[in-house]
């Protein structure tokens, strides 16, 4: 079925002009970027201004000096000038392959005959205990860009939620989660905006699956960018309910509000340019016939009240409560629940009220990092308390620790390596250099947090943790 589309699919991404990657001339060994100057906070400069590093150069005196005590400590574990040799890509494999864990896969998939499957289909039956999905799996890359590209067939409006969402299915019956565009990547959050009611965004959705893949997580279903025509490929699948929102602005161009609890009316329309709009497709989970899901709320929930605190922002013994009573008191989810919020404080996402498990799997999996549309908002401040699970209970993965202390040291950065992976989105560029950048500094602010655990006089086992996860 449809193997003409998949053919077609692998042919695209073999076509390398996909990847603009001349943007990326090597300078001194380092990859650097040129960009106009002007643009934001002076980074580091040469040629007398005319090209910039695209990374600034964040380094910290208590993260090379907590570098050098842990080299002392364990030499082994903490071989930092190893490190400094080690590509990224060997370091994730070389994490990865210290865990014999194989992960069982989801039940109801077990008669799936893996031949003749669509992408999609193949997506949901590798959905692993350990991971959402198999980077090096073809079917993944392949479905991101069938989502990008196959013919839609039909279009609903997904109920629930505070924002509108549609669900698009396309000709090989794949769906997705759509989140349009609603402004310019220029525009940064609000000051005066809580996050709980700042629009969400649609490239958010795009980057964060790039940047948890950049991670070694797999955590986040596959998503796309997709610039969609309004008329034809929207308002002419849409049941009447939803067509009967569609309209055309004072401006010409053809608008769209749907039905939902805050967003959905013509004031806050979604309106295109004329007539086409881009958006976030993310690949859809098994229905929950297939996968039955688990909520679970997030114990550093924020208080969503501009009135009200959340405990843990009022007190820091809240850890204590947290890491003994399940399912945080054994086995991998303390560390899963930091790993989230490390992954939140990069995007700069305040939103992780809930997050979700895959019931087949129990409490030994990962946590599913759905919902990414409000981060990316702001690329000049850090949002420090995102990273309250870190410093109150002074916990972080083994790995993790790894990987940002590699990033850390380069000379591959984050900001580079997700820069190259989400040239490869039909959006692309699909958040600004400065939110790249963000990242960087946020990488040391992260490690940053270790030290001070460390330098109270905790045992480094019991902070840096590994769980061969
Ligand atoms: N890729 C996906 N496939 C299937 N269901 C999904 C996917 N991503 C999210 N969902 C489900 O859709 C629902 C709403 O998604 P999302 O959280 O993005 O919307 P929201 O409007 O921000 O909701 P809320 O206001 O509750 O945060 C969630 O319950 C989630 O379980
Ligand atoms: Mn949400």
């Amino acid at each position: 079925m449809e193997s003409d589309a998949h053919i077609s699919a692998i042919r695209k991404r073999l076509n390398k002009s996909n990847y603009s990657s001349d943007d990326f001339s090597p300078e001194g060994g380092e990859e650097v970027l040129k960009f106009k100057p002007a643009e934001e906070e002076p980074l580091t400069r040469r040629n007398s201004g005319e090209t910039r590093t695209l990374h600034g150069n964040f380094t910290d005196e208590e993260v090379d000096l907590m570098f050098r005590k842990l080299q002392h400590y364990n030499g082994r574990m903490f071989d930092f000038d190893e490190l400094r040799l080690t590509p990224y890509d060997s370091l994730l494999w070389n994490l990865k392959k210290r865990n014999r864990r194989r992960g069982n896969y989801l039940p109801a998939y077990r008669n799936y005959d893996g031949s003749g499957l669509a992408n999609w289909e193949k997506f949901q039956k590798g959905i692993n205990q350990y991971f959402m999905y198999d980077p090096d799996d073809p079917a993944i890359d392949g479905m991101v860009e069938e989502m990008a590209t196959l013919p839609v067939i039909d279009v609903e409006q997904k109920e629930g939620g505070t924002q509108l969402k549609l669900i698009i299915t396309f000709n090989d019956e794949g769906q997705a989660l759509f989140k349009p565009m609603r402004f310019p990547r220029e525009q940064e959050t609000l000051p005066n905006h809580f996050y709980f009611s700042d629009y969400e965004r649609h490239n958010a959705e795009i980057a964060a699956f790039h940047l948890d893949r950049v991670l070694g997580f797999y955590r986040v279903p596959p998503v796309a960018g997709r610039v969609f025509n309004m008329t034809f490929e929207i308002k002419r699948f849409a049941d009447r309910k939803l067509a009967k929102t569609f309209f055309i602005s004072p401006a010409n161009n053809v608008c769209f509000h749907g039905s939902c609890s805050y967003y959905c009316d013509s004031g806050h329309a979604i309106c295109g340019h004329p007539d086409t709009v881009e958006a976030s497709l993310a690949a859809f989970l098994p229905p929950e016939k297939m996968g039955k899901r688990k909520t679970w709320r997030n114990p550093w929930k924020r208080s969503y009240s501009k009135h009200r605190k959340a405990y843990w922002e009022v007190y820091d013994d809240l850890c204590d409560k947290v890491r003994d009573k399940p399912p945080y008191n054994n086995g991998r989810r303390l560390q899963d629940l930091i790993d989230t919020h490390v992954f939140d404080f990069l995007q700069g996402n305040l939103d992780r009220h809930h997050y979700e498990t895959f019931r087949d799997f129990g409490n030994n999996t990962f946590h599913m990092h759905l919902d990414n549309g409000r981060g990316f908002g702001k690329s000049k401040a850090d949002e420090h308390t995102i990273l309250a699970p870190l410093y109150q209970c002074c916990v972080i993965r083994y790995s993790t620790f790894m990987k940002l202390a590699k990033l850390y040291i380069g000379p591959e950065k984050m900001s580079i390596l997700v820069k190259k992976s989400l040239l490869r989105d039909r959006v692309s560029p699909v958040v600004l250099d400065v939110h790249l950048i963000a990242l960087d500094r946020r990488v040391m602010k992260i490690l940053r947090e270790v030290a001070q655990c460390l330098e109270k006089g905790l045992d480094v086992t019991e902070v840096i943790v590994d769980d061969f996860f």
